[in-house]
Formats: C-alpha cells, sequence, structure tokens
C-alpha cells in the first residue's frame, strides 16, 4: 500500500472557490488523499460535488484535471494520442497521464457513461497499484503520492447497462451527496448570488417546497444550482414570478401542465 508520508493538507485561503461543508466530507476526503485511495461521489445533478473537488484540490495545493465523461470517451481520452503535425507524429498526454505525472487530481465526472475499454486503465490506478500503462506508447507511470482519482455520477440516471461494476465500485471510497439542509443552502444562495439573507431564505423554502411535490413526475428535483440561478436573476431585476419561471419552472419539465403546477407553488410563495 502507498503510504505518502510526505503529504501535507495546505490550509484553506481566502482565494480557494467558496465550499459550504455538509458533514464530514472534508475530513474523508483529506484521509482517503492521505491513504492514496481512490474517492466516489454520487448525487442528483447541482448539489455541489464539483465544487466540493475544486475547493479540495485548492485545499490541498493540486492540480485539477476536471474530464466530463460522455458515451463515445475512450481510454485513448483520458491516457493520450499520437497527433500528427508538421515535424511527423508526436505523443501528447490525455488529462489522466498528466494528473498522474503532476501528482494532481484528475475528476471523471459522471463516470458511469464513458466506455467500457476505460476501465482497463482506470483499474490499476485505483487499487494499490497505483500505475498508469500507457499501451501506444509502451510507457509505465507508476503515480507519486499526490496523485488521486476521483470519479462522480448521479445514481438517478443510471440505467442497467450503464450501472458501475462492483469490481469498479468496490476500488473506491465512496460518498453520497444531497442537496444541503436548509439553512445550509440559504448561505450557498446567499454567497454565490450576492443577494440579502431574507431572499435567499425566500428562494430556498420555495425550493424546498418545490421539492417535496412528488406527484408530479419531474426526472429531477429543483437543484442548489437553479436557486442560485433563481436569487441572481431576481437580483438584476427581474420579477420574482419572471425568475422563478424561467430559472426554475421551465428547466424542471417540458410539459406546460407541470411548469403551471410549479407556477402555483411559486405564487403561494411570491404572491
Ligand atoms: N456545499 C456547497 N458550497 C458552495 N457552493 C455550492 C455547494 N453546493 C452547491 N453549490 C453551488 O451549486 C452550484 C452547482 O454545484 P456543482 O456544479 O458542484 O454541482 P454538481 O453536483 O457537480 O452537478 P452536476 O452533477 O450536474 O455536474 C455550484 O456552482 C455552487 O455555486
Amino acid at each position: 500500500m502507498n503510504a505518502p508520508e510526505r503529504l501535507t493538507v495546505v490550509a484553506d485561503t481566502p482565494d480557494a472557490p467558496f465550499y459550504q461543508p455538509l458533514g464530514n466530507e472534508q475530513a474523508l476526503f483529506e484521509q482517503a488523499w492521505q491513504h492514496g485511495m481512490p474517492v466516489l461521489i454520487k448525487g442528483p445533478t447541482g448539489c455541489g460535488k464539483t465544487r466540493f473537488v475544486q475547493h479540495m484540490a485548492h485545499r490541498l495545493g493540486l492540480p485539477l484535471y476536471t474530464v466530463a465523461c460522455h458515451d463515445d470517451l475512450s481510454a485513448a481520452d483520458l491516457v493520450g494520442r499520437h497527433l500528427i503535425g508538421a515535424q511527423g507524429t508526436w505523443w501528447q498526454d490525455g488529462p489522466l497521464t498528466r494528473a498522474v505525472r503532476e501528482g494532481g487530481i484528475c475528476y471523471l465526472d459522471e463516470v458511469v457513461e464513458a466506455r467500457q475499454d476505460t476501465a482497463v486503465v482506470l483499474h490499476p490506478l485505483a487499487d494499490d497499484r497505483r500505475e498508469l500503462f500507457i499501451e501506444r506508447t509502451g510507457e509505465a507511470l507508476k503515480a507519486p503520492p499526490g496523485f488521486m482519482l476521483v470519479v462522480s455520477y448521479n445514481p438517478g440516471y443510471q440505467n442497467l447497462l450503464k450501472g458501475m461494476k462492483p469490481s469498479t465500485r468496490q476500488r473506491f471510497v465512496a460518498m453520497r451527496f444531497d442537496y444541503p439542509p436548509q439553512a445550509e443552502e440559504e448561505r450557498i444562495v446567499a454567497n454565490e448570488a450576492q443577494v440579502d439573507a431574507a431572499l435567499a431564505a425566500q428562494v430556498v423554502k420555495l425550493g424546498q417546497a418545490l421539492r417535496r411535490l412528488e406527484q408530479h413526475d419531474l426526472e429531477e428535483v429543483a437543484s442548489t444550482r437553479l436557486l442560485i440561478f433563481t436569487a441572481r436573476m431576481i437580483r438584476s431585476g427581474m420579477t420574482p414570478r419572471q425568475a422563478c419561471l424561467a430559472c426554475l419552472a421551465e428547466p424542471l419539465s417540458d410539459d406546460p401542465q407541470t411548469v403551471a403546477a410549479l407556477m402555483e407553488v411559486v405564487d403561494v410563495h411570491f404572491g
């Protein structure tokens, strides 16, 4: 097992991306990094997964390489490929290789979307070997102590075919994220939208009421991200109703009846 003794945690600096802690997630992440363990974060859209990783990278003083995974993303997109230029053929590292060389964090967002061949490169990096084998150049890279693999996915989007294989899941320390409790979400909205506490509280109260509307067939509930958008639009002069229609109701549903029902809740809160 890799025992990276020389790793030190850099204290928060004022320019770190703002992150409102919700539990022991920072300590857990730090411990995982100290022990050379990869981390899996699961949670719904817009609940703070990316912001958390950005914050932690800053706090630990590590370069961060973020990859938004999609169903065409292959191992070569992560590792690198040969390119042809004026001087002939040359090798270009992919984001995973760069993170390994520099001892930084590679964050794979929505990892379950990526093609299955990515597991071949991720598995040896995510277990005790901490090794990246670059097949096309024959290079075998041993990850330095600072390197950390972080992946995330939204359990709500998963279909049976795309679920993560147990052999992959069981290489990670896993953390579950969800939308923040009321007081924390108010602080986040006030800070991110630069609005006063009263408006942030009103928007969050509405968001929480919308999340309770279970009878409507919504694919996802209102995210913290959408509440921040709404508060920003109100701050810049839109009426609360216009802002809620554009930033909450319409992004949540394509069905006009559902949008109307969501707006009824808005009217109760801002009427
Ligand atoms: N705990 C938090 N502290 C600070 N900001 C937060 C927090 N949670 C959410 N946010 C805010 O919500 C926005 C959306 O969060 P983020 O982009 O991290 O979501 P995500 O979970 O990565 O979503 P997706 O799965 O769609 O990529 C952030 O830009 C940030 O403004």
